[in-house]
């Protein structure tokens, strides 16, 4: 038996069963060619799979999300694995039905069959969570369950989501953490449980909702001293404090997000309880006139504040320098284009000259790492961004809750 409150690879033998195993290698997508442009998630893998190989095993994923240039089908993620693991892999077009059912029916020891985007399917993501008998219901649960002996979740990067095929399966038998979810676990505890301070958390790129939600648990439960906060999280920041920055800026929120007001009261809240440990940019590079403006300035309305400015960068780079524990997730800026790309490359400069404990974490913020040259002075890299600052933050986590579960329903 292992030491965690859920069952692991150890507790179960494979040999020859019918095994369904969840991944996470959603990633970057070149929005022209279609092209995985960063592959540490499908690279992450190699030792669930591989402990699998006498396994009759079927992979599911996801994919973007709904009406993003990135929501694409997994047929390019099934090529680009089996030659990473130097196995074949059979990619089938479909999710569940009579199509998958033949196929895995005809399934030997060793074959691995990878499955169409979760996300194609609305039962996905569309239906009410809080009740567990939707999600029995669902065609995803009913058909899926007939065919597996177990049920392996390695979707470390989405652990907070309470997805179909995520949590779906928790009556329907053993339902084990892969490997992965091991190795991250294990390596984000010594920095949740690190009592070297200052803690600083790093919070960028543009999923703002699940930035503001963390943020009060950082600070109430005293996990970080200081959140620097540079993106889209950042505007969100400014706009709960009143500052002005442009039409294109709060559509940008507004327009990703049905919740704004919602997040902007969040925000405004933080900002009135913790003012001293919320740090903000002032300055920004404009795109697409590429100008640097300050906040007293008026930001025009039809400019993006496409990466933080060179003060900005100076202020972040002084709490980076005192910090004992640092984690980032998300970059500063639209990173992908060099000209907005300064902002990330400097702070993830200072990072690694830093002695503090670091890790990063989340899929562009990975891509970055590895494209500017840092990876190799990080202590973790994770594989999650919205999974990494959930976890850290010490709130419940909707898979692992139901990992828990499974095992006491199925344990001994
Ligand atoms: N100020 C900004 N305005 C618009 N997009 C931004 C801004 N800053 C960062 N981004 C975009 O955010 C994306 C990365 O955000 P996100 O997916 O949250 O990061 P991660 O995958 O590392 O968790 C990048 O595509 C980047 O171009
Ligand atoms: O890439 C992911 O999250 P991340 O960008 O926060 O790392 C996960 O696959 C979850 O995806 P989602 O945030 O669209 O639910």
């Amino acid at each position: 038996m292992n030491n965690y409150p859920f069952f692991t690879m150890d507790d179960f033998d494979f040999d020859n069963k019918c095994v369904y195993l969840r991944i996470d290698i959603n990633s970057p997508i070149n929005p022209i060619t279609q092209e995985i442009m960063d592959d540490s998630r499908l690279n992450s893998y190699s030792e669930t799979i591989n402990e699998l190989s006498d396994s009759k095993l079927v992979i599911t994923a996801h994919q973007g999300r709904p009406g993003d240039d990135d929501f694409t089908s997994l047929k390019y993620h099934s090529r680009y694995l089996s030659k990473l693991m130097g196995r074949e892999i059979l990619f089938i077009d479909s999710l569940f039905g009579s199509s998958v059912d033949y196929a895995v029916s005809r399934m030997k020891k060793g074959d691995i069959i990878m499955l169409e985007n979760t996300r194609f399917y609305s039962e996905e993501v569309s239906i009410n969570f809080n009740n567990f008998n939707i999600i029995e219901n669902t065609h995803i649960v009913k058909n899926l369950s007939k065919l597996f002996d177990y049920y392996i979740i390695d979707a470390f990067g989405a652990v907070h989501r309470p997805h179909t095929s995520l949590i779906g399966f928790k009556k329907s038998g053993p339902m084990i953490a892969g490997r992965l979810m091991e190795r991250e676990i294990s390596m984000l505890d010594k920095f949740k449980y690190s009592n070297q301070r200052p803690k600083i958390a790093i919070l960028g790129g543009s999923k703002v909702s699940d930035a503001v939600k963390v943020s009060r648990s950082f600070f109430e439960k005293g996990i970080v001293d200081y959140i620097l906060y540079g993106g889209v999280a950042a505007n969100l920041f400014l706009i709960a404090s009143g500052k002005n920055i442009g039409k294109r800026n709060i559509d940008f929120i507004k327009n990703n997000n049905k919740n704004y007001l919602e997040l902007i009261d969040m925000a405004r809240n933080l900002i009135e309880k913790y003012p001293e440990k919320i740090i903000l940019p002032d300055d920004f590079i404009l795109n697409p006139s590429q100008k640097n403006i300050t906040l007293k300035d008026n930001v025009p309305d039809n400019e993006l504040l496409a990466d933080i400015g060179f003060n900005s960068i100076e202020k972040f780079k002084d709490y980076i320098k005192r910090a004992k524990n640092i984690f980032i997730n998300g970059p500063m800026g639209m990173y992908e284009i060099n000209e907005y790309s300064i902002g990330t490359r400097e702070i993830l400069d200072e990072i690694s000259n830093s002695s503090a404990m670091k890790i990063v974490g989340g899929g562009h913020t990975i891509s970055a790492v590895n494209r500017f040259g840092f990876r190799k002075y990080m202590d973790y890299v994770s594989t999650g961004g919205g999974a990494l600052i959930n976890y850290l933050s010490g709130d419940s986590i909707p898979v692992i809750d139901a990992l828990i579960e499974n095992k006491k329903m199925f344990g001994d």
